[in-house]
């Protein structure tokens, strides 16, 4: 008896792995962006290791800072660019291709089965296709440069069964919010949360990216999806090789937990917590400076329409920021009629990347300043000193923008 996460575990690492062991495993393909890989080649160089382990299974997007705002980054940036070239990094992909958590699915190298490894936090989004994705710090980033390879504790599995049908205008990120809210920041410490039923069966690929991406701010490991035939529509024609989706046998769970979405309503998680979560009517009338409809979490083509159908033909009265996730999202906005809708409403369109999600550039919020964000962190700070990041799903993001206060989207 196993779970996914024990048997891509044990395939890894080549031995039966069950969960509380500590492995070491060979990563399928590792990831890190501009940001962290400037601290992950810093660490590679003082390990003194002089190659990587293979150039073809390190996926380097720029996305966190692009294009650079100053000549730091762009110092930084010149020194990862180069540095790839060096090393013979195949797949390099340049500022504008979007973010890694989108392009990396985009590019075919999230599959299921797999361990794939991320020198960022959200990396946790890969389980929407069946595999095991992580985040790691840039040191050890650096040892799988060097040798692929990685000590990993295997962890234990939570199995959430989800049932009933979402109504109108809720989504995907209303039920995320609602487990993050239920289960807590550290209700899955080091666990792999595994997301089962119909509700989640139902559930689009971009749908099942925003449920796993907030894995991470539960505390877990992994968040997965097991693969099914959604999973093989959407990897057809992407897949960069052939792979061998798990599934995890009856009775392998820790725990189980069971939740029923059918009276669900939108949700939001108010400063400064992630699980401080209501339902959106609670909040209605919260005046919002700034709307931002993006980032990893909910930057997708399917959050674009929604938020354009909504927008279509109205004016937003918060100024708002639109950044698709990817390249290949902004290009189907735009020959859809999606990007026009938004553009048309008032909306700022920003290159596909991380935009203000970190507070970094392009859309930091004042102090005491509101955001209402489609993202997945609203720690103090997140996006500016002293300013409050509310987030909900592009539906409540949308309504709110065209009132400029927080709105419950099935009343637009
Ligand atoms: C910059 C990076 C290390 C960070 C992460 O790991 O999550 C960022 O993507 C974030 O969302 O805060
Ligand atoms: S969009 Fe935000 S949460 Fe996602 S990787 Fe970028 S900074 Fe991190």
């Amino acid at each position: 008896m196993a779970t996914i996460s024990e048997k891509i575990f044990s395939r890894a690492s080549g031995h039966r792995a069950e969960a509380g062991e500590i492995v070491e495993a060979e990563v399928d393909y590792a990831m890190s962006h501009d940001g962290t890989s400037v601290l992950a080649i810093k660490a590679f160089t003082e390990m003194g290791s002089e190659r990587v382990w293979d150039p073809e299974r390190i996926v380097v997007p720029f996305d966190h800072i692009v294009p650079a705002n100053n000549s730091t980054a762009a110092d930084l940036q010149r020194m990862v660019r180069s540095w790839a070239r060096d090393q013979g990094i195949v797949h390099f992909f340049e500022g504008g291709r979007g973010i890694c958590h989108q392009v990396f699915p985009e590019e075919g190298f999230a599959l299921p089965g797999t361990l794939l490894v991320g020198a960022d936090s959200h990396s946790c989004t890969y389980g929407a296709f069946g595999a095991f994705g992580t985040g790691v710090g840039a040191t050890d980033m650096a040892e799988i440069y060097s040798r692929g390879r990685l000590w990993f504790k295997v962890p234990e599995t939570i199995a959430v069964r989800i049932s009933g049908r979402l109504g109108e205008m809720v989504l995907a990120k209303d039920l995320t919010l609602m487990l993050v809210g239920a289960i807590g920041a550290d209700g899955a410490t080091y666990r792999a949360l595994e997301y089962l039923g119909e509700t989640v069966e139902s559930l689009s690929i971009s749908g099942r990216m925003t449920l796993c991406n907030m894995g991470v701010e539960m505390g877990a490991k992994a968040a997965i999806v097991p693969a099914d035939g959604t999973t093989e529509e959407y990897l057809r024609g992407r897949a960069r090789g052939p792979y061998q989706p798990v599934r995890s046998d009856p009775g392998s769970y820790d725990a189980e937990m069971e939740f029923d979405v059918s009276d669900l309503s939108p949700q939001v998680a108010v400063p400064f917590r992630v699980d401080q979560v209501r339902p959106v009517g609670d909040l209605a009338g919260t005046e919002v400076d700034q709307v931002f409809i993006g980032t990893c979490t909910n930057g997708r083509l399917e959050d674009l329409e929604i938020a354009a159908r909504i927008l279509k033909g109205r004016e937003v009265k918060a100024r708002t920021l639109v950044i698709p996730a990817s390249r290949e999202v902004l290009l189907q906005a735009l020959s859809s009629g999606v990007l026009e809708a938004l553009v048309r409403a008032g909306a700022m369109i920003g290159t596909p990347g991380c935009g203000p999600c970190l507070g970094a550039h392009m859309g930091v919020i004042a102090e005491e300043e509101v955001c209402l964000s489609t993202a997945n962190r609203n720690f103090p700070g997140r996006m500016g000193k002293g300013g409050l990041v509310y987030l909900a799903s592009p539906a409540t993001a949308a309504a709110s923008a065209i009132s400029g206060e927080i709105t419950d989207p099935r009343e637009v």
